[in-house]
């Protein structure tokens, strides 16, 4: 976050790693208080990494200060910040920001980190930073909201923290990575408005690059919700390809990816996200899709819908596996009642239409995964929303299809696929390989939580909004996993009945509008530093209770083993 120093000083960035670059000498100056002498050499990386220019560097503070600021006036090369995925319906940004509040206990791990950046020398010769992703999106049709968020943090030049922003030296042509639609359609705009021109990067490469990020470098990310519970899934690494990756956004796209950059979009379907929010907006007048989501968490959809046992008079259909309860015809009762829309309850409209897009949807994706051999499906895109009966419906859809083989999977950061694959389509960020580093979340994001309610200030300007959403973000909220409605109605072969996970108050979006997260980024420390290529590096374990490691009777002389 933004260091709010007033005063004729220049601000003093908190983060004391972050413009790192330390040299032995360095390091052996600070361990003894002194300031290291300036240097005057640009230090040359490979050409993906951000090029670091340590002419006129000096530390900034007292000679007593631990771990002093060093300051790049000529630091000219920034460190990207910003990416986006402007879609049909909403607008995601990931964004990174270096810690400024590194907290003081952390202190201590960073000598030993500084000494394994010096140690690893050539092959780490550019600061691992620490910092910070944070995830936020705005409805596509408010998209001046974004461009003001984006101007009042300077997220175009790398955020009011960024040696290029403290020094005013702001380079004339400022690029941003930039997928899905709106990276085209809006292009204009941004040049506009911030003077940014829009890299665009391919938005099925995004999608996929980042649901294998997630997968692979997040823990408790990906998880299954039956019935009403939810399970994280433990992704084993080398096991992950191939899967099927079923984005519902405002329309929905089937991809089967088969490793890093290797996919094929197999299918997508018009019915989607925008199809909800769409038809559920004109049938019931609601004015966010919140609303309509949280409507459907009192409805009723025996109303609307056409049951197998309308059609059987109470009976099941048991020859071809459909219980009486089972949905024949979704709003297929409709036809019958002589009524008008506004006979019908909004509640029961929005349940019947979550649930036949849910449903089709999980239908479509188990045939694909079927017709490619593929067990495991994981679903993004913010149609999901964290919802537990949207998810139940579309588990149900593949595991009743599928006859349990295939599994139906979601994920936390479900709606920033795209936008966090072109925050990684920069080759130049440093940040290229996050794998290797540990990311923590630290504000669970993407499920309802119960409560609804967020205490705070009340919401003035955009700018007091945005800081009192950080500081929302920082105390973090509570999660809990949705509370099923009574007990699961049966669940007769061939259809899905009455949702038994509905949910209770849906997790607000803090403001209809914006909503954040963050992911923390914690550098690694590099345990063997000399292996020359760290990422393919099994390490061995040794079963210590095995027999050949247990100390035998001569090797234990009587003082006891050694
Ligand atoms: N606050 C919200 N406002 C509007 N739609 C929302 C909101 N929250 C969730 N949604 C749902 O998410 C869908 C959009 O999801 P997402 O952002 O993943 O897709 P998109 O990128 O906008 O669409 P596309 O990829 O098709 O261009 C909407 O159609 C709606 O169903
Ligand atoms: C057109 C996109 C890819 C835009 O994100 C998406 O809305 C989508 O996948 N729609 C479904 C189009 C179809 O395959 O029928």
């Amino acid at each position: 976050m933004a260091a709010n120093n007033s005063g004729s000083e220049p601000p003093i960035p908190e983060d004391d790693e972050g413009l790192g670059g330390v040299t032995h000498e360095e390091e052996a100056a600070e361990a003894k208080g002194k300031a290291p002498a300036a240097s005057t050499t640009t230090m040359n990386r490979s050409g993906s990494r951000p090029q670091l220019d340590l002419s006129g560097a000096a530390i900034h503070g007292t000679l007593e200060d631990r771990n002093p600021t060093i300051l790049l006036p000529n630091q000219s090369d920034d460190i990207s910040h910003l990416a986006l995925d402007i879609g049909g319906s909403l607008i995601k940004l990931v964004y990174f920001s270096r810690h400024a509040d590194q907290p003081t206990e952390d202190k201590r791990k960073l000598s030993t980190k500084r000494r394994l950046e010096i140690f690893t020398g050539a092959r780490r010769s550019y600061p691992v930073l620490g910092g910070r992703l944070h995830f936020v999106k705005f409805e596509t049709g408010k998209l001046n909201e974004c461009l003001d968020f984006i101007s009042s943090k300077q997220l175009h030049r790398g955020g009011v923290d960024s040696p290029s922003w403290r020094s005013g030296a702001q380079p004339d042509n400022i690029v941003i990575k930039a997928t899905g639609g709106g990276a085209f359609k809006y292009a204009d705009l941004f040049k506009e408005r911030l003077g940014v021109s829009l890299e665009k990067e391919d938005e099925m490469d995004c999608l996929v690059a980042g649901a294998n990020f997630l997968l692979k470098a997040i823990r408790h990310e990906a998880f299954t919700h039956m019935d009403g519970q939810k399970e994280y899934v433990q992704i084993d690494q080398n096991d992950l390809f191939p899967y099927l990756l079923v984005n519902v956004g405002s329309g929905v796209s089937i991809i089967k990816v088969d490793g890093h950059g290797k996919f094929q979009r197999v299918s997508g379907t018009n019915v989607g996200g925008g199809t909800y929010w769409g038809l559920g907006r004109l049938m019931t007048e609601c004015k966010s899709f919140d609303e309509l989501l949280e409507l459907s968490q009192r409805g009723d959809n025996s109303t609307i819908d056409m049951l197998v046992g309308d059609i059987y008079g109470g009976l099941d259909y048991s020859k071809i596996g459909l219980s009486a309860s089972t949905i024949a015809s979704s709003f297929g009762k409709t036809i019958s009642d002589n009524k008008e829309l506004s006979d019908y309850r909004p509640e029961d409209i929005s349940l019947s239409l979550l649930r036949m897009i849910s449903y089709n949807i999980g239908q479509i994706s188990y045939l694909n995964a079927l017709r490619y051999g593929l067990k495991r499906i994981f679903f993004g895109g913010f149609f999901i929303r964290g919802h537990a009966y949207t998810m139940d419906t579309i588990s149900f859809a593949v595991h009743f299809w599928s006859k349990g083989e295939a599994k139906a999977m979601f994920l936390r950061h479900e709606g920033f696929l795209g936008a966090l694959g072109a925050f990684m389509s920069y080759e130049k960020h440093g940040l290229d390989d996050l794998s290797a580093h540990h990311l923590v979340e630290r504000f669970p994001m993407g499920a309802p939580y119960v409560g609804g309610k967020i205490h705070g200030p009340p919401l003035g300007d955009l700018n007091e909004k945005i800081s009192w959403m950080e500081k929302f973000v920082q105390k973090g909220t509570q999660i809990t996993a949705p509370v099923p409605m009574g007990a699961p109605a049966t669940t007769g072969m061939g259809g899905f009945e009455r949702p038994t996970s509905k949910g209770d108050i849906l997790r607000s979006d803090a403001s209809a509008a914006l909503n954040v997260g963050v992911l923390h980024l914690v550098p690694s420390l590099d345990v063997f530093p000399l292996l020359e290529d760290p990422k393919t590096y099994e390490p061995n374990t040794i079963d210590l209770d095995h027999d050949e490691f247990k100390p035998s009777a001569r090797s234990c002389g009587e003082g006891g083993c050694q």
